[in-house]
């Protein structure tokens, strides 16, 4: 039996646990998967907060219902509510349960990711369990939980049950070409241009006040021109204590350069505040914070080089090395558009990656004594993800990175660095 197969007994052995029938429903050609308590099949019609209560999933009216289930909350809810449930589970459920991620897709269809949870129950207090899930169904959407391999199972299956029989048949689909976790990017990780971005905050303001006051300074440094500005423009990325900061302030003063950095220092005051929220939101959050940035480049840009410390390429690469999961082989290939440059942000004239041995970077994080982000810290004990945030900045086109060994001392790096300005940009 595969990992698969394995996965999906524990599926059924656990969801008629606390659902009497475990329900597929088709949506738009996509295998939608969960499991309903007996009194939850009863319940049906719309709570007060227009949030549809769990309903019975054996009639022609339950896919409607479903549908709207899924369609009834905007992305926003969705993803605010996402990322409570899972703490909630973890808080109310019995300490045996496992609760991991889970979704459902269509196979190679943008957008078409629902995100749910797994529970998987080895407790021996089965009723406990179904009481709370009972209850969040009352309360919350259905926990919608369909079966996608582990990262590291052989192919790709999907189960599809007949709820009559609680049998289940292995539906072998051919391995998807996109990996489930890049077909939701567009626009809910990265965002491609200002309006999208600009909609997800303005769909926060009753909940996120600050958000309406990161809108309010968009609005005033709106990117007027793309004209091709009379100085070039020099970005430095890397990951932290690559020497970034050490980098751009000797750049400036070498150079006699306007030194800027992405989120501008006018949203520092919420950036912890955004740094809370799901992905989705804080994305929108950081892909503002660059429009911003590129308003003041282009002023800049005007009247002397401009460095800036940190813009797309790092929103880019660590919201795309967040949403994939594993090894970089399951990031969007290369080529793809999920690495192209927005076509309303004006491009810089060069971007220099700064790479270092992970040792040293941790030793000079270590020297440095600052606290880390929690993508830092992320980076430190998952090296998968940092693979995926180094391989994502190398993939990102126009213009592309160039990379630069950070190894050297800080003035050799530098004279490295104003060689290739020199020659780039013909400074
Ligand atoms: N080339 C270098 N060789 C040795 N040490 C360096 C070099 N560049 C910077 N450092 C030291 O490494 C630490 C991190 O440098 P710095 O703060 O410039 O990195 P950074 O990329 O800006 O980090 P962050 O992105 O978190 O601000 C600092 O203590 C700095 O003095
Ligand atoms: N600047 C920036 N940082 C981002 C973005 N998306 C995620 N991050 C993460 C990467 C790092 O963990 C952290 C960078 O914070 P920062 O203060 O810009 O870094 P630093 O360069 O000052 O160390 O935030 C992003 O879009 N821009």
């Amino acid at each position: 039996m595969t990992l698969g197969e394995t996965m999906a007994k524990h599926m059924l052995c656990i969801l008629p646990r606390w659902s009497a029938r475990v329900f597929s429903v088709e949506l738009n050609g996509a295998s939608f998967y969960f499991g309903l308590s007996e009194q939850q099949q009863n319940d049906c019609g719309q709570h007060g907060d227009g949030v549809p209560s769990v309903f019975s999933a054996v009639d022609q009216k339950s896919h409607r219902f479903y549908s709207l289930l899924v369609s009834s909350m905007d992305r926003i809810q969705r993803a605010r509510f996402h990322s409570q449930l899972r703490d909630k589970l973890l808080r109310d459920l019995p300490t045996e349960c496992n609760v991991s991620p889970m979704c459902s897709f269509l196979p190679n269809v943008q957008g078409s990711v629902i995100s749910g949870y797994l529970v998987k129950d080895s407790s021996e207090r089965g009723s406990l369990t179904e009481k709370l899930l009972r209850d969040y169904a009352q309360h919350d959407p259905v926990l919608v939980c369909s079966y996608s391999p582990a990262e590291d199972s052989q192919g790709w299956t999907q189960h599809l049950w007949s709820s009559e029989e609680k049998e289940y048949n292995v539906v072998s689909i051919e391995e998807p070409t996109y990996h489930p976790s890049t077909l939701n990017i567009i626009n809910s990780d990265v965002f491609y241009c200002v309006e999208e971005a600009s909609d997800v905050l303005k769909k926060c303001g009753d909940i996120i006040p600050e958000a309406s006051s990161v809108l309010e300074l968009l609005h005033r440094h709106k990117v007027k021109s793309r004209d091709k500005t009379d100085f070039p423009v020099i970005v430095i990325e890397g990951l932290d204590a690559t020497g970034k900061t050490t980098l751009t302030e000797s750049l400036r003063d070498t150079l006699g350069a306007t030194l800027l950095r992405s989120p501008p220092h006018c949203l520092s005051q919420w950036r912890a505040r955004f740094d809370q929220e799901p992905p989705l939101i804080r994305r929108a959050f950081y892909a503002l914070g660059n429009y911003i940035t590129a308003e003041q480049i282009q002023q800049e840009a005007m009247k002397a080089p401009v460095i800036v410390d940190r813009f797309w390429h790092s929103t880019a690469a660590y919201a795309i090395a967040t949403a994939v999961s594993g090894p970089t082989c399951n990031l969007p290939e290369v080529g793809s558009e999920l690495y192209v440059w927005p076509r309303d942000l004006p491009q810089p004239s060069l971007v220099i990656l700064l790479s270092l041995d992970p040792e040293e970077r941790k030793r000079r994080l270590r020297n440095r004594g600052q606290g880390k982000t929690n993508e830092e810290q992320e980076l430190d004990h998952n090296q998968l993800f940092r693979l995926r945030v180094e391989e994502a900045y190398r993939r990102i086109s126009g213009p592309a990175c160039v990379t630069v060994d950070a190894s050297p001392s800080a003035d050799k790096v530098l004279q490295q660095v104003l060689l290739l300005i020199r020659a780039k940009c013909h400074l």
